[in-house]
């Protein structure tokens, strides 16, 4: 039995407008995604900017709205399941977000951003608890002293352990990695994406690696899926849609796979988070004098100012 199913699934995002602020149309994110995950595997969920991949991963953990289709895990269909974070499945199913430099907590102790997800479901004594989350720093290459340090006090690499450690913390069945190593030099994404490897034998874990380098999800995956505007194009074994890609999207996207040497993709991995700091500063001048959003318009995929 498949461990997640996807059927047909359908995120629309409201686009709102007028002076009521009524909504006047839909992004369709996500419109009519269908795939199935064996325990154990790897899939990977392929596609260009855009094109759903990170909406997909928010629904099936509950953090987007789904609009329509199922999403079924074990054999349970999680849309029909109360929306409430303690639900036993909900434990089963983690994610692990792209970037570790803004997604812990700058404020809270690792031991604290570590501990969240527990504390959600089990509770435990404050020794227990430190015990558990030392034993997992440990298990995923950490000093444990490291949980009453702060987020700033670890590299980029150390930080996505941390993200990682978070995740496991529930022991969970599935992890959803969303660009896991995109934010990351690349002299360290081989160590976390090997790592990660290692971790899914120990732990007995099933991945959806979302990317949109194909050349990592060769590297990592058993199977993949090419999304294209909110759906899929092409999916099978990662070797055969690699050797002989049927759709002429998923040869567009194969060609295009940088063929540079491993200086030059530091290089680019620099770039693209220099455009990354660059774009926050972009997003604070969309406040006004008061803090209060002006933008109307959504700016980017993964990164929406709220709509005033
Ligand atoms: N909260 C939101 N409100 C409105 N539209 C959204 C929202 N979040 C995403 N979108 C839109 O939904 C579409 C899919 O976005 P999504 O972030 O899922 O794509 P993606 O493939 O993960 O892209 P990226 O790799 O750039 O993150 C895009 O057109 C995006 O602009």
């Amino acid at each position: 039995m498949a461990l997640l199913e996807l059927n047909n699934l359908k995120v629309h995002y409201p686009i709102r407008g007028g002076f009521f602020q009524r909504v006047i149309d839909h992004v369709k994110a996500v419109d009519g995604l269908s795939i199935s995950i064996e325990p154990g595997k790897t899939y990977g969920l392929v596609g260009e900017s855009g094109c759903g991949k990170t909406t997909t991963g928010r629904a099936i953990i509950g953090l987007n709205k789904i609009t329509d289709g199922k999403v079924t895990f074990e054999g349970q269909d999680l849309t029909r399941i109360a929306h409430k974070n303690q639900h036993p499945l909900r434990r089963d199913i983690q994610m692990i977000f792209q970037d570790p430099y803004s997604s812990l907590n700058a404020r809270k102790r690792v031991i604290d951003i570590i501990a969240e997800p527990l504390r959600n479901f089990e509770k435990l004594s404050p020794d227990e608890e430190r015990r558990r989350i030392q034993d997992l720093l440990e298990r995923v290459g950490l000093n444990p002293e490291a949980a009453f340090k702060y987020p700033h006090e670890f590299s980029g690499g150390q930080r996505q352990r941390i993200g990682i450690a978070r995740a496991l913390t529930l022991n969970p069945k599935l992890i959803i990695a969303d660009e896991p190593v995109s934010a990351l030099d690349v002299s360290v994404q081989a160590q976390v994406l090997n790592f990660m490897k290692e971790i899914q034998k120990e732990f007995n874990l099933t991945y959806l690696f979302i990317s949109h380098d194909l050349g990592i999800v060769r590297h990592m995956c058993d199977q993949i899926g090419i999304m294209y505007r909110g759906r899929l194009v092409e999916q099978g074994n990662t070797e055969d849609i690699y050797d002989h890609p049927q759709h002429v999207y998923t040869r567009r996207l194969i060609s295009a796979i940088p063929n540079i040497d491993p200086g030059q993709r530091q290089e680019s991995a620099k770039l693209r988070r220099e455009i990354m700091s660059s774009y926050q500063d972009d997003l604070k001048q969309l406040l006004d004098a008061e803090g209060k959003p002006l933008a109307l318009k959504s700016i980017s995929s993964s990164h929406q100012v709220a709509l005033p």
